[in-house]
């Protein structure tokens, strides 16, 4: 039987599921590639840390990136260190050693993924990255190849598996925001940063990926308006139930004849809706194409196993790619970027404020709204017996742009103390 030789960049959460995967599932995939997938080498940082883990023969630990890339006998790499500089080296070397490279790194993918498939066509070696979006699920080789018969015109989702364990564990369980981080963190969900993860830089990134794949476009994770889920409180969150939503960190691309959208904010979405019921740490990607329809997808968005799961069958791809004597790659045609107005783009909203418990205070708000055109769709008042109360709002269909200025009016309001959150409502 054929032997491949990979190594792994990186051993922790994923790494070490990769390992585990292979040993679990190893004899099914031979069977299925008549080839033995072999783990030569791993790239850590500190000996003595890894020393006394259980590693199947016969792999090698190694500190010297030197010992994989002068190896002609390792023709995959899999990168699962994370971060964008030397893994951005390391994947770049490799593709002029003509080693074909798996990715799960979407820091890197969503800035650099055009120029290294570029790079890796030009040395005609395979680039393969399913992971890096929405964990274990397949959604970027559907993305690029069973559903490029279409237009794409929306891909929306839950694409970060911690801000989604967060929300549902602080809507389910009534859990604080820190102590379900903390899980999320333990359970392997979280980023080394997790600020990635809860600022919602990590779903923007993997929304950057996906849209350039869906819409043909070169866009990357600066052109992703961004908004995370930090602010998000218990009142929010009761607001929502008590108004038959959920709340949830969205990521939504949109194209159209006036250009593209691209968006990752904490959103409300009906209770019933498929998208509300997604809970823990798993993810669920919407596509809609002009003529497939509505396609979802659904599954485990993090964690060492599914991600493992999605990384080692983008090494047993690239080793049938082999087979056949084809790197699978094609040329890729990019569109330019037209990106929509930020301030055009129109949404309900929720409004929660805090205002001093005075008569008329009501009245002076919804006077701001009409003069904006805005009108109220429904509102909860919550008369406090002190000083302070707090009202709930929810508007109509408005624009961005109207949605804020109309705001910052409201809150130069005498009776106003804050506007505490506003956040979109998605009708999908
Ligand atoms: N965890 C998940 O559920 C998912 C993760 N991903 C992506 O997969 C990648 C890996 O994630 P994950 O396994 O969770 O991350 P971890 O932080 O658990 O593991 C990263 C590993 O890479 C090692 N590493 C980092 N820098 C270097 C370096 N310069 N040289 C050698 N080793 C290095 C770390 O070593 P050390 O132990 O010394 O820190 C650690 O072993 C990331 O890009 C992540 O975004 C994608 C989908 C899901
Ligand atoms: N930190 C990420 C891991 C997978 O991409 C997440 O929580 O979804």
């Amino acid at each position: 039987m054929r032997n491949v030789s990979i190594a792994l960049l990186g051993c922790g959460t994923v790494g070490k599921g990769v390992i585990d995967l292979l040993a679990m599932n190893g004899p099914l995939i031979e069977e299925q590639l008549k080839t033995k997938i072999t783990i030569k080498w791993v790239l850590i940082r500190d000996l003595q840390k890894y020393e006394s883990m259980d590693l199947p023969e016969p792999i090698m630990l190694t500190t010297n990136f030197d010992d994989i890339i002068n190896d002609d006998d390792v023709e995959i790499v899999v990168e699962v260190m994370g971060s964008a500089d030397f893994a951005k080296e390391c994947i770049e070397e490799c593709f002029k050693r003509k080693k074909s490279v798996v990715s799960a790194n979407k820091d890197l993918i969503a800035d650099y993924g055009i120029p290294l498939l570029k790079l890796s066509q030009e040395h005609n070696a395979d680039f393969q990255f399913e992971a890096s979006v929405a964990g274990g699920i397949p959604i970027v080789r559907p993305m690029y190849s069973s559903l490029n018969s279409n237009i794409i015109e929306e891909i929306i989702g839950i694409m970060n598996g911690t801000t989604n364990y967060i929300l549902s564990n602080m809507t389910e369980k009534g859990m604080s925001y820190e102590d379900a981080l903390e899980e999320a963190k333990e359970k392997g969900y979280a980023e080394a940063d997790p600020t990635n993860d809860v600022s919602g830089y990590d779903a923007a990134r993997k929304i950057a990926i996906l849209a350039t794949l869906g819409f043909h476009s070169a866009v990357t994770f600066n052109d992703v308006t961004v908004e995370g889920i930090e602010n998000i409180t218990q009142e929010d969150i009761r607001h929502a139930t008590e108004m038959g939503y959920v709340i949830k960190l969205l990521a939504i691309a949109r194209q159209d004849d006036d250009g593209i959208s691209l968006n990752v904010h904490p959103s409300f979405i009906r209770k019933g809706h498929p998208l509300a019921n997604v809970g823990g740490a798993y993810n669920a990607v919407f596509v809609r194409g002009n003529c497939v329809g509505d396609v979802m997808m659904y599954g485990q968005g993090a964690g060492s196993l599914p991600t493992a799961s999605a990384v080692v069958s983008d090494v047993m791809n690239v080793i049938l790619h082999f087979n056949i004597n084809i790197t699978g790659q094609r040329e890729f045609v990019w569109h330019e970027v037209k990106l929509k107005n930020q301030s055009s783009i129109c949404a309900p909203y929720y409004l929660r404020m805090v205002v001093n418990n005075a008569p008329g205070v009501l009245a002076g708000i919804s006077r701001v709204l009409a003069d904006y055109n805005i009108s109220i769709r429904s509102l909860l008042q919550k008369d406090e017996t002190t000083e302070i109360a707090e009202i709930v709002i929810l508007i109509d269909s408005s624009s961005d742009g109207l949605v804020k200025e109309s705001l910052q009016k409201i809150e130069s309001l005498s009776c106003v103390r804050k506007v505490a959150n506003a956040i979109r409502v998605i009708e999908v």
